[in-house]
C-alpha cells in the first residue's frame, strides 16, 4: 500500500486550478462566479423562506394571511430564485463542458510534450514507463473531474456558508451539530481515495502489459505472424488474466468503500435526527417558535445535505487529486531538456577513449573499454558477431546514450552535450521505424526543423533508390504509406529500407551512421550501394555495421568487436595479413558463397 501524504490534495487541487487556468481562464473564472451567485441566492432563499412561514403560519409572529403582500412577494421571489437557479445551472453545464475539451488537450498536450522530450536511457527503465502510464491515465479526463469537483465543492462549500450565514441569524445552536454529521463522511472519503490510489500504483504494470497484449492482437504490422501461429486465444487468456486482477483488486476496495461509506452515513443521519428530536422537544416546550423551527430544520436539512455532498465529492477529488500527483511528477520532472534542435556544429572528427557502458537496469556491461577514431570524410566499420555491442557503440557515437566511464572528444574536445552529436548525425537504425504516413513525410522527417520540401526529397530517394517506386504509386510522394488509413499502400521490405536510406539522405548530416543498412536488399542493390557508399556520401564520415564482410571491405578502418571490446582494428588488407578473427571471419564466409552446396 503506497503512502499518500494529507498534503497532497490541497496541492494537486492548486496544480488543477493552475492547469485550467492556463487551457480556459473565462470559462474558469464563470464558473466560480456562478457558483458564488447560486450560493447567495440560497442563503438569501432561506431566509425569505422563514419571512413568508412567518407572515403565512398561525404561529408566525407577523401573523398575516397568505393573500397579503409581504408574503406574496416572498413567494415570488421564491420563485424568481428558482428560475435563475435553472439559467445558472445551464451556464455552469455549457461551461463545464468547454472547460472540458480546453482542460483536456491542455494536459494530454503536456504529458506527450516531456515524454517526447525524455532522453532514450529513460525508455530502459521500467519505472519511467510506470510513471509515463500513471500520467497518461491521469492525464485523460482526470484533470478535469478534480474541476468540476472542485467547483462543486466550492458550490457546496459557498452554499453551507450561506446557509449558516441565515442560520445564524434564527438557529446558530445547530450549526455545530450540522458539522459534526459530515465528520464521518469527511473520514471514509480520505481512506477511500488512499485505498484507491494504493490499487492504481500498483497495477501501473500490470495495465502496460495489457495495452501490450491489445496491440498484438489488434496490430495490423502483428497480425500476419499472430495468424500464422494461431496465437490468438493464448493472447487473449493472457489479457484476460492481467484484466482479471484489475478487477480483483477494484471489487476488493469498491467493497471495502462502500462499507466505510454506509457506517459513516449512518452515523451522520443518526446526528440529524438527534438534532430534529431536540428542536421538536424545544418547539414542544415553547423555547422556539413554529417558523423558526421548520426554518432551522429545513436549512439543517439542506445544509447537511451540502456537507455530506462535500464528504462524497472530497472522496472522489481524492481520487483524481492523487492521480494528478503523477501527471505533476511526470510532466515537471521529465521536462527538463529543452526541445528542438540545437545549430549543426562542423563534423571534424569523432573519437571514443576507453568507454564503457552498461544499459540501465543491466548488470553486465555492453561496451567495455572501447577506443573508435571517426575522422572527418573517413569511412569506418564496425564487425562483430551478434552482441558484441556494435549498435550499442553506435548509439552512443549517435548522441544517445552517455557512456558511463571514458571519453567522447568530439573535434578533439571533450563532448558537452549528447545533442551536438545527434544534431550532425543521421542514423538508419536496423530496425528503422516504417510511418504510416505519406512517402513525403517518410523521408522528410529526416529534418523535422524544417517544412518537407518534395524536390529535395525526390533527390535524397533518388539516390537511396527509391524514387522509382516512390513515382509509380498511386499519389506519388503523398501516397500514404499504412494500409490501415483510407487509400493506404504499403512497401515491400526492401522498398522501406530504401525509404529509410532516403531519409538519411534528406537529413544532409555530416556524419552517417549506417547500421545494416543493406539487411533487406536484394544482392544487386546491395553491391551498388557499397560500390557506390564514397560517391553517395562524398565529404561525409560514414559509421557502416555489417555482417557481410564483403561490404566493409573498402573501409578507411575497420574495428572488430567481441563480448563488448574491439579485439582488432585496422584496413581490411592489414587484418587479413594479420590472420586473426577478421580474416579467420572473412574466409569462412567468402567460402561459404562459393563452395556451399545446394541440396
Ligand atoms: N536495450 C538494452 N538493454 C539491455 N541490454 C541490451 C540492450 N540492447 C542490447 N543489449 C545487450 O547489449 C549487448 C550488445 O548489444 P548490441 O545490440 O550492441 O549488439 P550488436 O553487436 O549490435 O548485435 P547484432 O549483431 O545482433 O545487432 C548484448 O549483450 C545485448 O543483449
Amino acid at each position: 500500500m503506497v503512502r499518500v501524504r494529507r498534503l497532497d490534495l490541497p496541492r494537486s487541487a492548486a496544480f488543477a486550478v493552475r492547469l485550467a487556468w492556463r487551457a480556459d481562464r473565462r470559462s474558469l473564472v464563470t464558473l466560480m462566479a456562478v457558483q458564488l451567485v447560486t450560493a447567495l441566492g440560497l442563503g438569501a432563499g432561506l431566509l425569505l423562506l422563514r419571512t413568508v412561514l412567518d407572515g403565512g403560519l398561525p404561529g408566525g409572529s407577523a401573523a398575516r394571511t397568505a393573500g397579503e403582500p409581504s408574503v406574496l412577494v416572498g413567494l415570488a421571489v421564491l420563485l424568481a430564485l428558482r428560475a435563475a437557479g435553472g439559467v445558472l445551472g445551464s451556464v455552469t453545464t455549457a461551461r463545464q463542458r468547454m472547460l472540458s475539451a480546453r482542460l483536456d488537450r491542455h494536459v494530454i498536450s503536456l504529458v506527450l510534450g516531456a515524454a517526447v522530450r525524455a532522453d532514450l536511457p529513460r525508455f530502459e527503465d521500467p519505472a519511467f514507463h510506470d510513471r509515463l502510464q500513471r500520467a497518461v491515465f491521469a492525464s485523460r479526463g482526470q484533470p478535469v473531474v478534480v474541476i468540476t469537483t472542485l467547483v462543486a465543492v466550492l458550490q457546496a462549500l459557498l452554499t453551507a456558508a450561506a446557509v449558516s450565514g441565515a442560520f445564524l441569524a434564527m438557529a446558530w445552536w445547530l450549526l455545530p451539530f450540522a458539522a459534526l454529521s459530515a465528520v464521518p463522511t469527511l473520514r471514509a472519503a480520505r481512506a477511500e481515495r488512499n485505498a484507491s490510489y494504493g490499487l492504481h500504483h500498483g497495477l501501473a504494470e500490470s495495465r502496460r502489459l495489457r495495452q501490450y497484449f491489445e496491440r498484438l492482437m489488434t496490430g495490423r504490422d502483428e497480425a500476419k505472424e499472430v495468424r500464422a501461429l494461431d496465437l490468438g486465444p493464448l493472447l487473449h487468456a493472457r489479457w484476460h488474466a492481467e484484466y482479471e486482477r484489475e478487477i480483483e483488486g477494484t471489487v476488493r476496495t469498491q467493497r471495502r468503500h462502500m462499507r466505510r461509506k454506509i457506517g459513516a452515513r449512518l452515523v451522520g443521519d443518526l446526528l440529524i435526527m438527534a438534532v430534529v428530536g431536540a428542536v421538536a422537544l424545544l418547539l414542544g416546550g415553547g423555547l422556539v417558535d413554529l417558523p423558526t423551527a421548520l426554518t432551522a430544520l429545513t436549512g439543517l436539512w439542506l445544509l447537511s445535505a451540502r456537507i455530506q455532498m462535500v464528504g462524497g465529492l472530497m472522496g472522489d477529488i481524492g481520487d483524481s487529486a492523487l492521480y494528478l500527483k503523477d501527471l505533476r511528477a511526470f510532466t515537471e520532472a521529465d521536462a527538463e531538456r529543452p526541445a528542438g534542435r540545437p545549430p549543426v556544429p562542423r563534423f571534424r572528427g569523432l573519437r571514443a577513449e576507453r568507454i564503457t557502458f552498461t544499459y540501465p537496469g543491466s548488470t553486465r556491461p555492453a561496451l567495455k573499454d572501447v577506443s573508435v577514431t571517426l575522422r572527418a570524410g573517413e569511412i569506418v566499420a564496425l564487425v562483430g558477431t551478434n552482441g558484441s555491442g556494435k549498435t550499442t557503440l553506435a548509439k552512443i557515437l549517435a548522441g544517445l546514450y552517455r557512456p558511463d566511464a571514458g571519453a567522447l572528444l568530439f573535434n578533439d574536445r571533450p563532448l558537452a552535450d549528447p545533442a551536438a552529436l545527434r544534431a550532425v548525425s543521421a542514423v538508419v537504425f536496423q530496425d528503422f521505424v516504417r510511418y504510416k504516413l505519406s512517402a513525403l513525410d517518410n523521408i522528410a522527417f529526416g529534418r523535422a526543423d524544417e517544412p518537407a520540401d518534395e524536390a529535395r526529397a525526390a533527390e535524397a530517394a533518388r539516390k537511396a533508390g527509391a524514387h522509382g517506386f516512390v513515382s509509380r504509386l498511386a499519389r506519388g510522394y503523398a501516397t500514404v504509406l499504412g494500409k490501415e488509413f483510407a487509400d493506404g499502400e504499403d512497401l515491400s521490405g526492401g522498398q522501406w529500407q530504401r525509404l529509410a536510406l532516403a531519409r538519411a539522405f534528406y537529413r544532409d548530416a555530416p556524419l552517417v551512421i549506417l547500421d545494416e543498412p543493406t539487411a533487406a536488399l536484394d544482392p544487386q542493390a546491395e553491391e551498388e550501394l557499397f560500390r557506390r557508399i564514397r560517391s553517395l556520401f562524398a565529404g561525409r564520415t560514414v559509421l557502416l555495421i555489417s555482417h557481410r564482410f564483403s561490404s566493409v571491405r573498402g573501409a578507411d578502418r575497420i574495428y572488430v568487436l567481441d563480448e563488448g571490446s574491439v579485439i582488432e582494428q585496422g584496413t581490411h588488407d592489414e587484418l587479413m595479413a594479420r590472420g586473426g578473427r577478421y580474416a579467420g571471419l572473412f574466409l569462412t564466409q567468402a567460402a561459404a558463397y562459393l563452395d556451399a552446396p545446394v541440396s
